[in-house]
């Protein structure tokens, strides 16, 4: 297990380029199964998780070619699906969440499809009905084994349009139900579909591929199946939790960072809810200056009652950033109550800020609140292992501003979606060891 050595206390200073948005990657890359000529994506982020799906994809077949860095071309011509029934593919799927986006390809393009329980963040109950409810409704049929082996397969061979109301808007659902739609025979209409911009930029490939897909970036879709789709070329959105990621960086270390090429429009609520936090950003083009503030202070509602911070689906604030901002209220002025509305275990690593200094108060699983020291008292480096991904990242900025060394174990959690986080950020002045 790698671990990261933090030196904090440093004021950080300069540029930054955000990655290839990590879950827009895995949409996209399960998409490369749905034809079987090349298909170019740049702006890869090179990340475990990402990776790992790259991997899978050729184990599975795929051809897979590197052309640049961050460039891959894919071309899905001769699928191995007697891949799926290897032991070697059930430990790659175990690992990911976004291997469940393999199913709708494989499904409409192949008739069948299987997948283990998918890996991902171990962050509350994750369920998968929504996927298997829309996919049934398109004619799969679905085996469970256990609790946590899922085989799906279509009668006659080819899916049939049909119109369904999802019981939520999940992401990963709507992406597999839109993968398996454009294939099917007639029309689908997917009502309370995710809208999200990978989701929509997973919508915009496909159309380019030749799906025809109306109502993109709502939460009605409108899908008609097509015979086949073609190759096309498709570029990663940055990543705008590493986005949020690097705001919330800036604040806590008092330091002056300006994030590149941001796709601003495509960040939807999230530079205000930093504000409202009293984090002065300002768009320079299409780039985030965050300015080096001594303190910021939490507003309050117009009553000047307390401020809640919760997630919601798109276009609300989405849950992977709430760690972030749980983190980087913890040196603001004044008090905000985080409410982390859709998973239940993802506010536990509370208890390693609390041990570092901080004031919070965790509510029940879900809800905590927290006292801004506004900088009388600078957190202290301690050892913590990083539970899942975003806490991982908000335990780094808590590291990055504390007060002598912390070390962070199980880094892994980080590596599934940070690029070289170490070295990036100790190009702008931190001092973070891989140890
Ligand atoms: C690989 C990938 O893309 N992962 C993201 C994807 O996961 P994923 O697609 O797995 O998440 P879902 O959108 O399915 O659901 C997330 C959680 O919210 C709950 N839920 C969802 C919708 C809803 O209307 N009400 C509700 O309560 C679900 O039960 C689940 O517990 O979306 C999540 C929600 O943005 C993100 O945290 C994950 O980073
Ligand atoms: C929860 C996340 O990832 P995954 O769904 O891959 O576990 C995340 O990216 O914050």
């Amino acid at each position: 297990m790698a671990a990261f050595e933090v030196r904090g206390g440093r004021k950080l200073h300069g540029e930054i380029i955000p990655q290839g948005a990590k879950n827009e990657a895995l949409q996209i890359l399960c998409a490369v199964l749905l034809s079987p000529e090349p298909i170019t994506i740049s702006n890869v982020p090179n990340i475990r998780d990402v990776n790992k799906l790259i991997e899978l994809l050729r184990d599975m077949g795929v051809k897979v070619g590197r052309v640049a860095p961050d460039t891959y071309v894919f071309q899905a011509e001769d699928v191995r699906l007697d891949y799926l029934d290897t032991p070697e593919f059930v430990a790659q799927a175990r690992e990911l969440r976004g291997s469940v986006m393999i199913l709708g390809p494989l499904l409409a393009r192949y008739g069948r499809a299987q997948l283990p329980k998918p890996g991902g963040d171990k962050i509350g109950r994750r369920p998968l009905d929504t996927h298997f409810v829309g996919l049934e409704k398109l004619g799969a049929h679905l085996t469970l084994e256990g609790t946590d082996f899922y085989r799906l397969s279509v009668p006659g061979g080819k899916l049939h349009g049909a119109s369904m109301l999802l019981d939520e808007a999940s992401v990963t659902g709507t992406a597999n139900i839109v993968m398996a739609a454009v294939l099917a025979q007639g029309t689908t209409t997917i009502y309370n579909a995710a809208c999200e911009p990978y989701l929509q930029q997973l919508c915009r490939m496909l159309v380019r591929m030749g799906a025809k897909i109306q109502g993109i970036g709502s939460n009605l879709l409108t899908i008609e199946g097509v015979e086949s789709l073609g190759g096309t070329e498709h570029r990663m959105l940055p990543d705008m939790i590493e986005i949020g990621s690097f705001i919330g960086l800036a604040a806590m270390t008092g330091s002056e960072i300006t994030i590149k090429d941001c796709q601003i429009p495509e960040l939807g609520i999230i530079p205000d809810t930093f504000r409202k936090l009293g984090i002065h950003l300002e768009f320079r083009g299409d780039d985030i200056f965050v300015p080096a503030q001594e303190h910021y202070e939490i507003s309050t509602y117009l009553d000047g009652s307390i401020l809640t911070v919760s997630d919601h689906t798109w276009p609300g604030f989405t849950p992977d950033l709430l760690s972030i901002i749980l983190v980087i209220a913890t040196q603001a002025k004044g008090t905000v109550l985080i409410h982390q509305k859709m998973f239940e275990s993802r506010l536990f690593f509370v208890d390693k800020l609390i041990d570092m200094g901080a004031q919070i108060i965790l509510c029940d699983p879900h809800r905590a609140t927290v006292i801004g020291l506004d900088r009388h008292k600078q957190l202290n480096g301690i050892t913590m292992s990083s539970p899942d991904i975003r806490a991982g990242v908000a335990l780094l900025i808590a590291a990055l501003s504390a007060e002598g060394t912390s070390k962070i174990l199980n880094v892994e959690q980080i590596d599934r979606g940070y690029q070289n986080i170490d070295e990036r950020l100790n190009a702008l002045g931190a001092d973070i060891r891989r140890v």
